[in-house]
């Protein structure tokens, strides 16, 4: 998967649109018709973006057939990263990361984000939890995907530790800025068992896909990113990542054809508020606020 537009014109004009959006260290949310400010509260967010219809289950809807040919051509998320490119870009190209993979990052500004993503991590764990009791209800195979992914969760909060105690970075008491908190609590909703599923595994996919294409484009040909940040990179930017997102891509997909209109609402609702929340997150790591 890469984050490149897919052959069509409108998201290259929009993406010239987004670097001009893009400050050395943050990325405002301050966009088109489709996005909203970040001034405004988070709850006035839903309504915004859901399509206002009620459940639809009927097969034979035109909205069904729809979703149905958008799966065909790519998954109904692929065509959500299109309509929704410049806040995906936001958090996929976000000036922190493409500071490592040009090699002007500054090295404090990754310990801010090593400390915030430790907090981040572990209460991801709840969150792939619930994930993966609800995948479990659903298919085998789905849950053996999430599984792999919660497992790999263990060794990763350890590559934490080491990689805090190696550049000096406390992780006791430290400092939970905002953007880490709210998401967080982004995190304990979804955990919630009245989350869909179509919902859950579409959020779970974001999570992931943000920091795979972030951080496999510091990777990149062309890259000067530092040694000491290409472990980190790895972690996220690996093919086995890559292979691992567009397994939870796929499962997203398949839920979302057969989910009713409005999970398919609140799945595309979500959508977008994470890669808000990304951003967001990664402004800490760069502004230091
Ligand atoms: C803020 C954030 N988003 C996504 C990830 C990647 N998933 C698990 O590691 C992460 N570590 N942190």
């Amino acid at each position: 998967m890469t984050h490149e537009p897919r052959g069509t014109k409108a998201p290259e004009s929009r993406l010239c649109h987004v670097r001009t959006l893009l400050h050395p260290t943050r990325v405002t949310l301050v966009l088109d018709a489709d996005c909203r400010s970040n001034s405004q509260p988070h709850k006035t967010l839903p309504r915004q973006h859901s399509p206002s219809k009620k459940a639809v289950n009927g097969e034979s809807s035109p909205k069904s057939k729809k979703r149905r040919k958008m799966a065909d051509a790519g998954g109904i998320t692929k065509t959500w990263i299109k309509k929704h490119i410049i806040l995906y870009t936001g958090a996929t190209r976000h000036p922190f990361t493409v500071r490592i993979r040009d090699g002007s990052i500054d090295p404090s500004a990754f310990k801010r984000w090593l400390a915030q993503d430790y907090v981040f991590v572990r209460e991801f764990v709840p969150f792939v939890a619930s994930v993966l009791i609800k995948a479990s209800k659903q298919s085998p195979e789905d849950m053996e995907v999430v599984l792999g992914g919660l497992a790999s969760l263990s060794g990763e909060i350890d590559w934490f530790k080491r990689e805090a105690s190696k550049r000096d970075v406390s992780l006791a008491n430290l400092t939970v800025h905002n953007a880490t908190r709210n998401y967080c609590r982004l995190l304990e909703k979804l955990t919630l068992p009245e989350v869909e599923y179509a919902v859950a595994i579409t959020a779970f996919w974001a999570i992931e896909a943000v920091y795979q294409e972030s951080f496999a484009h510091c990777l990149e040909d062309g890259n000067n990113t530092p040694p000491e940040f290409v472990e980190a990179c790895q972690r996220w930017g690996s093919p086995g990542f890559r292979e691992y997102c567009r397994s939870l891509q796929q499962i997203a997909n398949r839920c979302l054809e057969k989910a009713p209109e409005h999970v398919v609402a609140a799945a595309e609702t979500t959508f977008i508020t994470i890669l808000e929340h990304e951003i967001e997150f990664w402004n800490v790591s760069s502004g230091g606020t």
